[in-house]
Parts: structure tokens; C-alpha cells; sequence
């Protein structure tokens, strides 16, 4: 498309191993201003490797990695690049103030403090040592550390792992002022409803093979999966032995049922039960489709 400004930050044909173990096997990724790219993947599906590539902590055996039209990891590029990873490495006696002052000296135009505290749920935590912090006060500073400088390229791995729920609407919330300021996210989590919420593009991981890019939309639309739910007395174990049935449980007086495709047991649970009611029907979450994406087992159906 000729108005698609170029990515950001690229990945192309990217293989890297870890001597016997392959980490990613020709991956293509694009990161874009303005968005949030989520990177989901079961543990050890590459995620991490593919962050470390892109921030130039790792070198590809094979393939290009260019981020804002460089290699990574020069001073140029780091000047632009915030990163929130999960080993942090942050020495535990400086006080949260003294660090932020620390990593904003590394930026040209860094963000102030108050809108660091104020962006990252900081309040009444700069005077005190990081060590000394509940983890998910560090979770906090750390995210504090990744968007201090301004960032147009921000990376964020597994962020909200520990966070209790305010904190970690309070990043999201964060998170989308920096996108609509115009910086590229990328988003690793396991927190398939945290994709959902935040990301524009989502890409599937498996075993360093890329499954599947798009929407989220996109992504739930290539299953065919339907969730279905009605009031009914049959029991959930025979229904569960229905062709195209993947799974069946009662929840009080309704049965839900997931379905592949969905047509046939509806019309079989109508003819079964003429008493059913409150029939809906629901094309698979995101969570469903991953899982659809990533077993194997139902990979054929996707
Ligand atoms: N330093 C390393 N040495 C050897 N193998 C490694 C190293 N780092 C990662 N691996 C292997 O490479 C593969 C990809 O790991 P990676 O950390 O990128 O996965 P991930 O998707 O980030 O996993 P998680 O969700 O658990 O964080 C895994 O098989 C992992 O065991």
C-alpha cells in the first residue's frame, strides 16, 4: 500500500539458535508508530529472543533486523528506545528518583518526573530505595525507566506480570497515551485479555515459527470456533459427546458449550430440548483463538 509509512522497527527472514535449541525460524515482524503490536506465544516460543534482536542485546544467524532504518543497538538508536524486560538488573540501593535521573541523563529530550510519577502510578515511591520496593512497585519503576526518555520505539516484556488490577489499568491506560502520541509498542504477554484491550496488530509464536499476524479480529475471525450458551437440562456430559462439540459445562442452569462448527449442535440441541431458552451464540475471544492457533490438535480447523 503506497501510504503505509514504513515500520518503525523490522524483523525479516530472522533465525536465531541457541546452539542446538532454534529459538526463531524465518520470522517476519513489522512494528508501526502508532501501534501496539502484541506478541503472544506459549513459554519459550521466542518472544524474548525476538525483543532481544530488536534491541540489539542479541545477533540473528540469519536474516535482517533494522530498526528505524539501522542496525540496532547503536547510541543513535538507543536514544530512541525505551525497554521494560523481565530481568531487570537494577541496582537495589539507589532510590527510585536517583534512577529515573540516571537513565532520563541517557535521553535528549526526557519526560519530566512528576510526569513519570504521575504516568507510571509512582506516587510517594521517589524517595525510596528500589530494593526496599514490593514487587509490583518495582514492576512500576521499571515501567517508569522504559518511558522516561520518550520513546518512539517501546518495548514492554510480559509488563504487567505481578501487577495488582489497579496498576496494571493504570499502565494500560499509560500505554495507550504513549501510542496516541505516535510511539510504536511492542507488547509481550500471556495475558491474552491484555492483547485484546491494547493492541492494534496481534502476532502468534510458536516454537520460533510465526503463526499467524493481523487484527485481533482478523485473528479471531481464523477460527471458526463459536462459543454457545442457552438454559437447557441436558446434560453437559452427553452433549459433550456431540460431533463438532469441543466442550461442554453446565453453569447453573445453562450449559456452555464451545463448537466447531456451531450450526449442526444448534440445531441438534433444539431438537433435543424443545424447553431450551436464551440461546446466544459468539465467535471465539482471543483467548480461544490462540489456543485454537497453537494446539495442535485443532490447528487444521483454523
Ligand atoms: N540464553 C539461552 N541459551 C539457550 N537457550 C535459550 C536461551 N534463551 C532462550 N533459549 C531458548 O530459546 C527458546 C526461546 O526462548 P525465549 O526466551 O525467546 O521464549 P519466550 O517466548 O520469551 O518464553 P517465555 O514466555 O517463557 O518468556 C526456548 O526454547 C529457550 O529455552
Amino acid at each position: 500500500m503506497a501510504d503505509t509509512p514504513p515500520p518503525l522497527a523490522r524483523l525479516e527472514g530472522v533465525r536465531k539458535r541457541y546452539g542446538d535449541t532454534p529459538a526463531l525460524d524465518g520470522i517476519d515482524l513489522s512494528l508501526h508508530a502508532g501501534q501496539v503490536t502484541a506478541l503472544l506465544g506459549a513459554n519459550g516460543a521466542g518472544k524474548s529472543t525476538a525483543v532481544g534482536l530488536l534491541l540489539g542485546l542479541l545477533s540473528a544467524d540469519a536474516g535482517d533486523v533494522s530498526v528505524f532504518g539501522q542496525a540496532p543497538g547503536s547510541a543513535a538508536v538507543r536514544r530512541q528506545c525505551g525497554a521494560m524486560l523481565q530481568s531487570a538488573g537494577i541496582p537495589e540501593r539507589l532510590r527510585v528518583r536517583e534512577l529515573l535521573e540516571l537513565v532520563r541523563a541517557g535521553y535528549p529530550r526526557p519526560r519530566s518526573i512528576v510526569d513519570c510519577v504521575a504516568l507510571a502510578g509512582l506516587d510517594g515511591l521517589l524517595e525510596r530505595r528500589y530494593g526496599r520496593l514490593s514487587g509490583g512497585q518495582q514492576r512500576r519503576v521499571q515501567f517508569a525507566l522504559a518511558i522516561c526518555g520518550r520513546p518512539r520505539l517501546l518495548f514492554l516484556d510480559e509488563p504487567t506480570t505481578g501487577l495488582d488490577i489497579e496498576a496494571r489499568q493504570g499502565l494500560w491506560s499509560a500505554v495507550r497515551e504513549l501510542v496516541a502520541d505516535g510511539s510504536a509498542v511492542l507488547l509481550t504477554t500471556h495475558y491474552l485479555e491484555e492483547a485484546e484491550a491494547l493492541s492494534d496488530r496481534v502476532a502468534v509464536l510458536d516454537a520460533g515459527r510465526m503463526l499467524a499476524q493481523g487484527s485481533v479480529g482478523e485473528i479471531r475471525a481464523r477460527v471458526s470456533l463459536r462459543r454457545i450458551r442457552c438454559v437447557s437440562s441436558l446434560p453437559a456430559g452427553a452433549v459433550a459427546q456431540w460431533p463438532g462439540v469441543r466442550e461442554a459445562v453446565r453453569e447453573g442452569d445453562a450449559l456452555s458449550i464451545a463448537a466447531e462448527p456451531a450450526e449442526p449442535v444448534v440445531r441438534r440441541l433444539l431438537e433435543a430440548d424443545p424447553a431450551l431458552r436464551d440461546l446466544e451464540i459468539r465467535r471465539a475471544g482471543l483467548a480461544d483463538a490462540f489456543l485454537a492457533l497453537t494446539r495442535p490438535a485443532l490447528q487444521e480447523a483454523a
